[in-house]
This record gives C-alpha cells, structure tokens and sequence, in this order.
C-alpha cells in the first residue's frame, strides 16, 4: 500500500482519542460497518499503542493507522503495534527519515507552500493538510493546486459534516480526517450505534 491508496479506501478517516483500549475493537468495529475502514487513532493517550494492537488483531477489515506521529520513535512504537499506515500533524527531516524507515504508508503533515515544497523534495505527494480550517480552510487548498497540483491532501483540524463535502469536492483532496465520528460521550458510554450511523452518514459523503 502507498499513501495514495488511503484516499481511494474512504472519503473520511475517522481520527479516534482513546482513553480505554477496551473501547477499542467495538469502536473499529462500528466504523468498518458503517463504511469507514481506515482509522487513526492518536498517540494522545497512554492506551493509544495498545487500542492499535488490539484493532490490528481482531478487526481484520480496519486499515488501522497511527496518528500524532511527532518524535521519531512513535513511528517505531506505532509500526511495531501494528500501525498500517502513520499521520503527523507536520514534519520535519528527522521525522519523516523515521517514518520512511518503518516502509509504512504515510501522511506528513504540512500547511504552507513552502512545507509542501519540502515533502515534494522528498519525493512525497500525499499529505495531511493541517489545521484545514485555521490555515484557510477551502480557499487556501485551492489557492495550493495553481502552482502545486501534483499534491494530494487529507485536510483535518475543523472538518466536520457541515464542510466535508466541500473539501472533498477540490481536486487536490484526496480525504477529509477528523474526530466528529467518534465523540468523546459516544466512546465513553459504549454508545457505537450512534458511532455506527455517523459513519455511514460520512461514508456516502463522496
Ligand atoms: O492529533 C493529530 O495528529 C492531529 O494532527 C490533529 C487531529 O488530526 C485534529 O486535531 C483533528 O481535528 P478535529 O477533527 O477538528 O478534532
């Protein structure tokens, strides 16, 4: 799998806190069923590495992935888990030497012009654009693809069900992230119905 492939599994990768790992599995599940299979669940939390593991076991139709990717050993830790594929919320040469090296998929995080120049220089063409709405949202990405239409991009950071669509309706969106399916209410309660039909509204987005 290279990074590109991503984009064509979902139009949405959910980006999951998780604070239980026992959460885990029914969450992935929920997901995958209502149509979402690539899931990122961010090294925020101490139970981060364990919920990969456990998704990565016994979720087989998860395309399971590490997010907050930012010190060159979480790229490791997360391959070593089980990680498919890896997000950082930005790069930097050191990070994405540790990211190449896991042979993982992944996404760098990138929101200029000039960052995106950087990870084209290392051969990179797709990318998270980060934070999507506080960079300039729509309009920046589209300001983006006059000189740099070769880069593909997952905005996340303020994407949610009222502008999905207009992000996924850009050229150079390849998939939207972000953390409205998975509200931290819904996991706290076990509510994965309510997470099941989030994700099916968000699976038809495209
Ligand atoms: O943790 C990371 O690796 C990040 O880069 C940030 C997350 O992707 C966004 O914080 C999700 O944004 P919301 O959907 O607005 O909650």
């Amino acid at each position: 799998m290279i990074a590109e492939d991503l984009f064509d599994l979902a139009p949405v990768i959910p980006v999951v806190v998780l604070d239980d790992a026992e959460a885990a599995v029914p969450l992935a599940r929920a997901l995958v069923e209502g149509g979402l299979p690539v899931i990122e669940v961010t090294l925020r939390t101490p139970s981060a590495l364990e919920a990969i593991t456990r998704i990565a076991a016994e979720v087989p139709d998860a395309v399971i992935g590490a997010g907050t990717i930012v010190r060159p050993e979480d790229a490791e830790r997360s391959a070593a888990a089980g990680a498919r594929f890896l997000v950082s919320p930005g790069c930097t040469p050191r990070l994405q030497a540790a990211m190449v090296a896991t042979g993982l998929p992944f996404l760098p995080g990138a929101a200029t012009a000039s960052e995106v120049i950087a990870l084209l220089e290392g051969g990179l063409t797709a990318m998270k654009f980060f934070p999507a709405e506080a960079a300039g949202g729509t309009a920046y990405l589209k300001s983006l693809a006059g000189p740099l239409p070769q880069v593909r991009f997952c905005p996340t950071g303020g994407v949610g069900p009222g502008n999905a669509a207009d992000y996924l309706a850009l050229p150079n969106v390849g998939c939207v992230g972000g953390s409205w399916l998975t509200p931290a209410d819904a996991v706290r309660n076990g509510d994965w119905n309510h997470i099941r039909k989030l994700a099916t509204e968000a699976a038809t987005l495209r």
